[in-house]
């Protein structure tokens, strides 16, 4: 691996969102046999980690957003409020399948699992703080107007995998793929455009950003693999300062920011993420400029 320069001069254009750390502070690493895969070790702060997990556990699950449990019958008590659900429950068995129970929600445009299409009609608001994290990391690696539309939030706990495939529905091509991993750490094997291509192989750890673009993008990958860690960079918490209150510049909830420093508010969010890994990977669907298909 060799370390790459961000455009960090673009990024310190925008400010900076709340619950990074500041972009001089970044290691960023590309991989000679993998042009255009770019992998930022952690850049959040702890604060910052809480705030990404708790908003994928609590908020983004919520309808109008899709999860795979909408097509469970068995599970159409829970596709209303999982987190609440999970929370609710007090038999430790029951408790331990509502929690394992989500394994995707897709945000933005829904990403139609049967066809491998995208549709105007399965399409809902992208979540503004998302967007304003992804558009500044897309800035800090060059790639200007990046518009975020669908994003994949897998849940992933231990003993789960995810199989090799291409990530091609998206009729932009072009434009990166930003992947968030937070939680327990994961192998990661990327590929080439062909399965005969032999994959090479990544430790992927909570905070780390993965971005695929460029030749990269089109790339076999596979998660074969979520290893429990004894790291837990979502705990080095500092208090949140005045500065927090920047967080609205940048769509984000700023009373979860401030609740997730209390352990006591955190405590259930720990408690998933201690054998449970989340990735958040996110994808501009439409070509630049257009506003919807056609
Ligand atoms: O979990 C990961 O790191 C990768 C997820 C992924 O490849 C996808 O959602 O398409
Ligand atoms: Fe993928």
């Amino acid at each position: 691996m060799s370390i790459c320069e961000l455009n960090k001069n673009k990024a310190a254009e925008l400010a900076l969102p709340v619950g990074l750390k500041p972009t001089h502070a970044w290691q960023c690493y590309t991989l000679m046999q993998h042009p255009g895969l770019i992998v930022i070790r952690n850049p959040f702060m702890a604060l910052g980690q809480r705030y990404w997990m708790s908003r994928c556990l609590r908020d983004y699950p919520q309808k109008p957003n899709i999860s795979n449990l909408d097509a469970n019958p068995a599970m159409a008590d829970f596709s209303t409020d999982w987190w609440m659900e999970l929370q609710r429950s007090t038999d430790k068995q029951a408790k331990q399948r509502i929690k394992t129970s989500m394994r995707w929600t897709t945000l933005g445009y829904h990403h139609n699992w049967d066809t491998k299409v995208y549709d105007e009609a399965m399409h809902n608001k992208f979540p503004d703080d998302l967007k304003a994290l992804c558009q500044f990391f897309s800035l800090a690696i060059g790639f200007a107007n990046y518009e975020p539309q669908a994003a994949i939030v897998n849940y992933y706990p231990i003993g789960t995998t995810l199989s090799g495939h291409t990530d091609h529905s998206e009729l932009n091509l072009k434009a990166p793929l930003f992947s968030f991993s937070f939680g327990q750490a994961a192998i990661f094997l990327i590929g080439g455009t062909t399965v005969d291509e032999k994959p090479s192989a990544l430790f992927l750890r909570s905070g780390d950003v993965l971005v695929m673009s460029e030749q990269s993008r089109l790339c076999y990958h596979a998660v074969p693999r979520i290893l429990p860690t004894d790291l837990k960079p979502w705990n080095d918490c500092l208090p949140p300062t005045k500065d927090d209150d920047k967080a609205v510049g940048h769509c984000m909830d700023t009373v979860l920011y401030s609740n997730v420093y209390d352990d006591q508010f955190w405590l259930p969010f720990e408690d998933y993420i201690t054998d449970s890994r989340i990735n958040v990977n996110v994808r501009q669907v439409l070509e630049f400029g257009k506003t919807e298909f056609k």
